[in-house]
């Protein structure tokens, strides 16, 4: 793909040296934006092996709403440095995308929904939450028969809590998300505050890019373009290497994605299917925790 070797090129030639938490230090850039015409393939990387499956549960986890990694540690160990031995994280983004709470105290004038909202339910806890996903699949259907609704512009995703993001051990790193509706295209923009460009960037794409594709397909609109725009985009420097490896390597063919054809929300990991992958081979990076 070559707009992530565009990206890795401008990075090596143009990031600063930074410190940071990890110990490990990285070259950094600000503001790293790319777009991505999802019609054109699945912008799956070739210039390495990817590990398509450990993202797609990630992805399913997500999706899952769950504030924990008790299920998906068994299918994947990329979380695991982040949750304790039970398999508990301080912040998870499944949780804030589909049970984001919500107050229920408001000051004179302000609103919050309430349980009659068709997004908010009540947990078993007593906490009201809100689901952001549900929202915006009901809002793309129901755009389709009237263009203009009032939430056509408001489709956003978030997974930052500032009550929780700034005491965690691993706040939100793509932390917002928002679709948009161009003709009969569907299209999405993340917006991430800090981005590994040789490990969790390509992930991060991939993630994306399908969910667009499954949300397309669910409420009938043509796949348009995935952009990205990366706010502390940086390569660590012991991956500087592997990803001067990449940029000798000519990009393949990209994948296909096949969905079943079933409701979104009842898709599971088996109904997803990549198909023509052809990749370069796998390049090992470490991650910095
Ligand atoms: N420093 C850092 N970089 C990240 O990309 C990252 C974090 N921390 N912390 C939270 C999550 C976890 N993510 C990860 C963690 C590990 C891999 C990883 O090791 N990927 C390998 C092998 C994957 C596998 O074995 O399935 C790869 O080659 O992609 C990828 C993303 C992305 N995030
Ligand atoms: O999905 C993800 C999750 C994490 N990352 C990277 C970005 C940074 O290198 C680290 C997080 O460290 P902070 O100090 O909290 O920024 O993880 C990613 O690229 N994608």
């Amino acid at each position: 793909m070559k707009q992530y070797l565009d990206m890795v090129k401008y990075v090596l030639d143009n990031g600063i040296k930074k410190e940071n938490r990890t110990g490990v230090d990285t070259i950094s850039t600000f503001a790293y934006s790319y777009k991505v015409d999802l019609s054109k393939g699945y912008p799956l990387l070739t210039t390495k092996k990817m590990y398509f499956n450990s993202m797609l549960h990630e992805l399913f986890w997500y999706l899952s709403g769950e504030e924990h990694i008790k299920n998906l540690r068994k299918k994947t160990k990329i979380w695991d440095a982040w949750a304790d031995e039970e398999g508990r994280l301080e912040t998870a983004y499944g949780r804030f995308w589909r049970r984001y709470p919500v107050p229920e105290i408001s000051l004179d004038g302000e609103v919050f929904a309430d349980e009659n909202n068709p997004w908010v339910t009540r947990e078993k806890n007593g906490q009201l939450v809100f689901d952001q996903i549900q929202y915006i699949v009901d809002t793309l259907k129901e755009m389709k028969t009237n263009p203009n609704h009032k939430n056509g512009r408001r489709m956003i995703v978030l997974a930052w809590n500032p009550g929780n993001a700034t005491i965690s051990k691993l706040p939100p790193c793509h932390y917002t998300f928002a679709f948009n509706v161009l003709g009969n295209k569907l299209n999405c923009h993340l917006t991430q505050r800090s981005g590994d460009i040789a490990l969790g960037i390509p992930f991060n794409l991939a993630c994306y890019s399908l969910l667009t594709m499954m949300i397309a397909k669910e409420c009938g609109y043509e796949v348009g373009e995935f952009a990205h725009t990366i706010i502390d985009a940086h390569i660590y420097e012991n991956h500087i290497e592997g990803l001067k490896e990449q940029l000798t390597r000519e990009p393949l063919k990209l994948a296909r994605i096949n969905i079943a054809d079933k409701p979104f929300n009842e898709l599971t990991f088996e109904d997803i299917t990549l198909e023509d992958y052809e990749s370069h081979p796998v390049i090992k990076f470490e991650v910095a925790v």
